[in-house]
């Protein structure tokens, strides 16, 4: 089964589903999400928070709890450097670790939550190296400068001996990068990378993710819930929704013309000047709140927001995700009706 995952991709994710047992019951957090990513190519995962955008791409680095705190199903296929597809979502623990930080990546927000305060930020990358290739301290840390080069830290090898908190935000943002590139993955997953710093840096560290991205050939998933992000740095785009992809296709397609409601919506609720080019500058925030997944409302999770439900179909069956067009996927019982009026 895992050898018939499309040959052009790195990573093939099928019929992804992943619920949580909690005191308020099971929540099932992610539904019926399949995406795949191809070598070089960045895919933009969207949506407001709570929408299970980072619950799917941990369920990715299975980083999600294990059984029975929470369940996992579907499949993840992912092409290794030695071309054999695995599905890593039935792969061992250990089988994992020899995967993460070498083959698949993954950058947070917030960098102080994986670099360790009491350690030299050259002795926490020359680690990185080490977990996954046997070279010795020197190589590991000649390594580790090489890659404070790549991401443009200034006096690589004085940084070497710096302590994360000797860094601005910025600059352990770079380094939490270098510390996941350590090991060239094919994949890396980006987690609102540049949520927490001020524009002009978030600019800086886009820029850098590009440059690196085109000089390594890998694939980046990158989570956001900023639209100007995305029209920046997305090949193609994710929209998802109470736990379920709304909305799938290219970034110029879906943002010039969105056939999802709730994709119009927030992009009504964006102020940022990048998208006036896609002729969207207007602000409005979406009425209502996203659901609570253990009450989720019967029908289209999203027709209680929606200005274009119609009652008796929108708040009963939940539709499906459809093909509207070539590689462009909207679930919405209404977006033919809607396109036409908007024609
Ligand atoms: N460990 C957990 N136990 C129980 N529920 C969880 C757990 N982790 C996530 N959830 C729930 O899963 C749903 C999806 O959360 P997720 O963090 O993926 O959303 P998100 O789109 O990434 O939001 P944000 O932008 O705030 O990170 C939410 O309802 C959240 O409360």
């Amino acid at each position: 089964m895992a050898a018939d995952m499309d040959a052009s991709s790195v990573l093939d994710v099928r019929n992804l589903a992943v619920s949580f047992r909690t005191d308020r019951g099971e929540v099932p957090a992610v539904h019926d999400v399949s995406f795949t990513v191809k070598p070089g190519e960045t895919l933009a995962l969207v949506g407001e928070s709570g929408s299970g955008k980072s619950v799917t791409s941990l369920a990715v680095m299975r980083l999600t709890p294990p059984a029975p705190q929470a369940s996992l199903t579907g499949s993840i296929l992912f092409r290794g450097r030695d071309g054999q597809v695995r599905d890593l979502a039935t792969l061992a623990e250990h089988e994992m670790q020899a995967m993460r930080g070498n083959e698949i990546s993954m950058i947070f927000q917030e960098p102080m939550t994986s670099l360790n305060p009491v350690h030299r930020i050259g002795d926490q990358i020359a680690e990185a190296v080490r977990y996954h290739r046997k070279v010795d301290r020197q190589a590991a840390l000649d390594r580790a400068e090489e890659l404070l080069v790549l991401v443009g830290i200034p006096e690589p090898r004085k940084r070497l001996k710096s302590y994360p908190h000797h860094l601005s935000g910025g600059m352990r943002q770079r380094v939490m990068i270098a510390m996941a590139l350590a090991c060239d993955p094919s994949v890396l997953i980006a987690d609102e990378p540049t949520t927490a710093l001020d524009v002009t840096v978030q600019a800086q560290i886009l820029e850098l993710l590009k440059e690196l991205q085109e000089r390594t050939g890998m694939a980046v998933v990158f989570i956001t819930h900023n639209l100007g992000v995305v029209a920046e740095i997305a090949d193609r785009v994710m929209v998802m929704y109470a736990g379920r992809i709304v909305e799938r296709g290219g970034v110029v397609p879906l943002l010039k013309h969105p056939l999802m409601p709730y994709t119009h919506g927030l992009l009504r609720s964006v102020p940022r000047l990048e998208l006036a080019a896609f002729g969207q500058a207007k602000l409005e925030a979406i009425r209502g709140n996203v659901p609570d997944p253990t009450r989720m409302p019967q029908g289209c999770s999203f027709h209680p927001r929606c200005d274009h439900a119609e009652l008796g179909r929108c708040d009963r069956t939940i539709p499906i995700l459809e093909e509207a067009e070539a590689d462009h996927l909207v679930r919405c019982h209404r977006w033919r009706a809607i396109a036409s009026v908007e024609a």
